[in-house]
């Protein structure tokens, strides 16, 4: 569980907001005192007066432990403290002398119901010690409820990469904002539930994880055209281009065609059908001025007229969703086919696409921030961490949807989710945000087990909460 609509920010963006507040008056201490109170608030909530060990580490995040220690104990809790290292001179020092309660060293402290991990939160650089690793993993695992301060101790607060965090931990408190940690690759999994302490540091980084959508009703003037026209390109394989059309009318769009040249009488009657059987055809029809948004990609196949007809997409500058074959057929080239296109153009990779596509060293923000860059295409990088990034440089990340989205075919129907969303609100993040929320509603209306085909039946009702 992660905040929705929650600002995300890296170590040194939170280093420098908290160097804001710092600068306007408030001292290391009070925002310390804050973060302190903020963990205590939480352990009180879930100790339910069982005994606590809290385990405070060499710097800051040591400091709001000591900080959790003392209020925890002033309200009668059973606390011991372990504290691995000398604070860090300042305010950590100051917190750990006020400290009048039990405390034992990191080897002899024996295992309690409640664990506060206040070992390291942002300043983590490099892995935990083996030894301290393993004696924190032990104590997680014979704890009944575990709380991290700020990030579990062992993930990297950029990246959510391993660097020795347990598995086990329930729940995180994220202090100011979220960080890169919760959301990507191991922090994913191993934060827990996420939740979000707001200790009076303001943070704009343009990041942020994805919120639900606000979506129009439609009005008393508008029509199936006013809601927009969005047209599917069929290709080797029908199935993928019909769940992306269909998934495009769920989505709210007013109009769809699927064009192609395969006979099918399945699927709803008010999918509108056209036939296309060669590039030309394609163009023909891609110059329809009705047409408010295309999707390329879903089962179009990698053959001659594949490629003719990704060119013949590229030739008309409509707003243009890339999905599946279409990638694949960019290929490394991406930047260069995509440098003359004058319409938006959004891309859908899942992580074996992008790494196809794009080189790129550093964390999955960064390297989909530098796909979005170097293509002026908003990129959906899809994966259990969904990360949106449009070339001016906003971020959204959705983070813990349903696994059970892992199955063929739920590309498709994001892409066309991603279709209808852009032809009524318009460019870059927001009908990404939007999509990938819808999305990943209607997986979890959908349960376990899920296959594509069924998610369609839920996206009315994911519609409808964002009323
Ligand atoms: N975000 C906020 O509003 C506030 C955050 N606070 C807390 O401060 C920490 C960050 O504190 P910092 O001192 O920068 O780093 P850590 O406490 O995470 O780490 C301490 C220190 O440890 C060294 N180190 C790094 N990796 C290792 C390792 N693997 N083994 C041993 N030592 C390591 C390194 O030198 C670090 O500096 C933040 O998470 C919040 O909890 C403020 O207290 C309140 C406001
Ligand atoms: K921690």
């Amino acid at each position: 569980m992660i905040p929705s609509g929650a600002p995300i920010a890296t170590a040194a963006q939170m280093r420098a907001a908290e160097e804001a507040v710092f600068a306007s008056g408030v001292s290391q201490d009070e925002l310390m005192e804050r973060a302190g109170a903020a963990v205590a608030r939480e352990v009180a909530r879930f100790a339910v007066g069982r005994p606590i060990l809290i385990l405070a580490g060499p710097g800051n995040n040591g400091g709001d432990a000591y900080v959790a220690a003392r209020l925890l104990h002033a309200e009668g809790h059973d606390v011991i403290l372990v504290a691995t290292g000398a604070p860090a001179p300042g305010a950590a020092e100051r917190m750990q002398a006020l400290w009048q309660g039990p405390t034992s060293s990191l080897y002899a402290a024996r295992p309690r119901p409640v664990l506060v991990d206040g070992l390291f939160g942002t300043g983590m650089t490099r892995p935990l010690d083996r030894g301290l690793a393993a004696v924190f993993a032990d104590l997680v695992k014979q704890a009944e409820f575990v709380l991290s301060i700020d990030l579990p101790s062992g993930i990297d607060t950029d990246s959510g990469a391993d660097l020795g965090a347990p598995r086990g931990i329930d729940v995180t408190l994220a202090l100011g904002a979220l960080k890169p940690g919760h959301l990507l690759d191991c922090g994913l999994e191993r934060c827990g539930r996420v939740l979000l302490a707001d200790i009076g540091i303001p943070v704009e980084t343009g990041r942020r994880s994805v919120a639900r959508p606000q979506i129009e009703t439609p009005g008393v003037h508008s029509h199936k055209y006013s809601r927009g026209l969005v047209a599917v390109i069929e290709g080797a394989m029908p199935g993928a281009a019909r769940l992306a059309a269909q998934a495009a009318m769920a989505g709210g769009a007013g109009y769809v065609v699927l064009a192609g040249d395969r006979p099918w009488s399945g699927g709803p009657d008010a999918l509108v059908r056209r036939e296309v059987r060669s590039a030309e055809d394609l163009t023909e029809f891609l110059g329809w001025d009705r047409i408010d948004a295309v999707v390329l990609g879903p089962g179009l196949g990698r053959d001659r007229r594949a490629e003719a007809y990704l060119r013949a997409a590229f030739a008309v500058p409509k707003p243009l969703v890339l999905d599946g074959d279409a990638l694949t057929l960019l290929g490394g080239d991406a930047a260069a086919w995509l440098e003359t296109r004058a319409a938006p153009t959004w891309l859908t990779p899942h992580s074996g696409e992008f790494d196809r596509m794009f080189a790129g060293q550093g964390s999955k923000i960064e390297t989909t921030l530098a796909a979005a860059a170097a293509t002026r295409a908003t990129i959906v990088h899809k994966g259990a961490d969904t990360v949106i990034a449009s070339p001016k440089g906003a971020v959204r990340v959705l983070a813990g949807a349903s696994p059970w989205l892992s199955t063929a075919g739920t590309g498709d129907v994001l892409a066309g989710l991603l279709a209808a969303q852009v032809v009524q609100e318009g460019k870059g993040v927001a009908p990404a945000e939007a999509a990938v929320w819808l999305h990943a509603r209607a997986a979890q209306l959908a349960g376990p087990a899920l296959i594509a085909d069924a998610l369609l039946m839920h996206i009315p009702q994911a519609v409808s909460e964002c009323l």
